[in-house]
C-alpha cells in the first residue's frame, strides 16, 4: 500500500503511548524530541524508568485513556490489547499506530536522522524496518553534524531575501555554490574567515556569518 509521508507538528500536544517495552519507549523518545506532551500507560511503567516530563499511568489501558489525544501508539505486544486501543482511537477519530499490527494502523514511523532543522526520514513501507535503520545510519556518515549549521545559514539567507535584501540571490544555484565551495569542510575546520570569504564571493560584500546573525556552535554541541 503506497504511503503518504507527512510532517506533524506535535509541540504541546497530548500523545499517548500504550506499552513501555523497548518499542513503546522508542516512540516516547521520538515524541519528546518533537516537544509533544507524552502520556505513557503500561502496568510495568514508573516515573523512575521513564524520561523526565512524561506522564506515567501504571496500569493496563482502559477506555477513556485517549480523551484529548492528538496521536496514539499501541505497543503492548498483545494483538487483542492493541486492537482495543485502535477501536477506541477510531471512535474518537484519532490516528493510531499499531507497532505489532502495522497494516491495521493509520500510520507508521520512519527511521529518522536529525541534523538541527534538517530531518531525513527513511522508510521501507514496513517491509524491512532493520534495513530502514541501516540506510539511516549510512546517511548519518554522509551527513555530518555541520549540516545543522548549513541549514541555519540557508534559512538566514532566505529570510533576508524574503525581507527584501535586493543584492541577495538566494536560490538553489547559489546554495549549490556554497556547497561546491567547500562550506562543509570550512565548517568542520571552524574556519570563520574562510566561510565569510565564501559567502562574500557567492552573495556579495555585505554578507558574512555575523551579518546573517550566525555564530558557530560550541564544539560537540
Ligand atoms: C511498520 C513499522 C510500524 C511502526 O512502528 O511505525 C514497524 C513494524 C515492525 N518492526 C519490527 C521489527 C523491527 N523494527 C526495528 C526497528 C525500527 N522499526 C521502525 C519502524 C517500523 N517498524 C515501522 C516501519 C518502518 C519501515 O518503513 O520500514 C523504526 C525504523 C522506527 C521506530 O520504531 O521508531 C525502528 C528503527 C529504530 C532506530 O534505530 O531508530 C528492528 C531493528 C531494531 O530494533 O534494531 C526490528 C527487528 C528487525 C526487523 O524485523 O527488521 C516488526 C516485527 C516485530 C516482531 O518480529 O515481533 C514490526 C511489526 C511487523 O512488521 O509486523
Ligand atoms: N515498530 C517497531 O519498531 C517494532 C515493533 N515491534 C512490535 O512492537 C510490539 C511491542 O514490542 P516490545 O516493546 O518489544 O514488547 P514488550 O513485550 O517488551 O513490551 C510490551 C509492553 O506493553 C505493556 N502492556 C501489555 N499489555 C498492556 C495493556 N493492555 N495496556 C497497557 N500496557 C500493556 C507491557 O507491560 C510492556 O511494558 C510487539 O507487537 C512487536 O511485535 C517489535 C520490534 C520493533
Amino acid at each position: 500500500m503506497p504511503e503518504y509521508p507527512i510532517l506533524l507538528r506535535l509541540a504541546g500536544k497530548r500523545c499517548v503511548v500504550i506499552g513501555s517495552g523497548p518499542v513503546g519507549m522508542r516512540k516516547v523518545r521520538g515524541l519528546l524530541a518533537a516537544d509533544a506532551r507524552v502520556c505513557l500507560i503500561s502496568p510495568t511503567v514508573s516515573s523512575q524508568n521513564c524520561p523526565e516530563g512524561v506522564e506515567t499511568i501504571p496500569r493496563a489501558f482502559r477506555a477513556g485513556d485517549l480523551d484529548g489525544a492528538s496521536l496514539v501508539f499501541a505497543a503492548t505486544g498483545d494483538n487483542r490489547s492493541d486492537r482495543a486501543v485502535a477501536a477506541e482511537a477510531r471512535r474518537l477519530g484519532i490516528p493510531v499506530c499499531l507497532a505489532g499490527l502495522p497494516e491495521e494502523g493509520d500510520f507508521g514511523l520512519p527511521a529518522v536522522l536529525r541534523r538541527g532543522d534538517l530531518n531525513v526520514a527513511v522508510t521501507t513501507g514496513g517491509r524491512s524496518p532493520a534495513l530502514a535503520a541501516e540506510v539511516r545510519d549510512l546517511l548519518a556518515d554522509l551527513l555530518p553534524e555541520s549540516w545543522a549549521v548549513v541549514v541555519k545559514i540557508a534559512a538566514a539567507l532566505r529570510r533576508h531575501a524574503l525581507d527584501g535584501a535586493d543584492d541577495l540571490d538566494y536560490s538553489r544555484d547559489t546554495l549549490r555554490c556554497l556547497l561546491d565551495g567547500a562550506l562543509l569542510e570550512l565548517l568542520a575546520a571552524r574556519d570563520v574567515a574562510g566561510i565569510d570569504r565564501l559567502l562574500q564571493q557567492v552573495f556579495g560584500p555585505s554578507w558574512c556569518l555575523a551579518s546573517l546573525g550566525i555564530s558557530l556552535p560550541e564544539r560537540n554541541s
